[in-house]
């Protein structure tokens, strides 16, 4: 039994009303679901650090800023997780799945149809509050 958790640097990244989804590929952890793109924080990294290497990493972005909007931990039977969860709306860059996983640019209004990993939830209330139409 570990109590170790996982620093997770996760970017919520906003174009009008549609935002970045990513695939995760069936081996990982929680594949099969689709997520915001983001990765571990390294050992010396800021989470902005470690999201701006992540995003460029896996989906060919860069950011310009990045915003911290909340976090939020989840424990899964395997790992907890502490998401940390920033707003980028200021990034360039043509979004590509540098590691052969599907990306998406979803509207608001679609993100109801995708499966997510379970710890997601309150990202998606929160997105569909803040940034949804009503
Ligand atoms: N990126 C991301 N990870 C999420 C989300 N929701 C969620 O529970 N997670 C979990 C799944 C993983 O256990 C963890 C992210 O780890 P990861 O495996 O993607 O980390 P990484 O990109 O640094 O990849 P790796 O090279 O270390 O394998 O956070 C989400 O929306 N985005
Ligand atoms: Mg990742």
């Amino acid at each position: 039994m570990t109590l170790k958790v996982v620093h997770v640097a996760v970017g919520v990244v906003l174009r009008q009303q549609q935002v970045l989804l990513a695939l995760r590929p069936d081996k990982l952890h929680q594949g099969g679901r689709w997520e915001f793109p983001g990765g571990k924080v390294e050992t010396g990294e800021t989470t902005s650090q470690a999201l701006a290497r992540e995003l460029k990493e896996e989906v060919d972005l860069d950011i310009a800023a990045s915003s911290p909007w909340f976090e939020l931990q989840y424990a899964y039977p395997e790992k907890t997780v502490l998401l940390d969860i920033h707003l980028v709306q200021e990034f360039e860059g043509e979004a590509i799945g540098l590691e052969g996983q599907p990306v998406r640019w979803v509207p608001l209004s679609e993100l109801h149809q995708y499966q997510f990993p379970d710890a997601n939830q309150p990202i998606l209330d929160k997105l569909l509050a803040e940034f949804g139409r009503p």
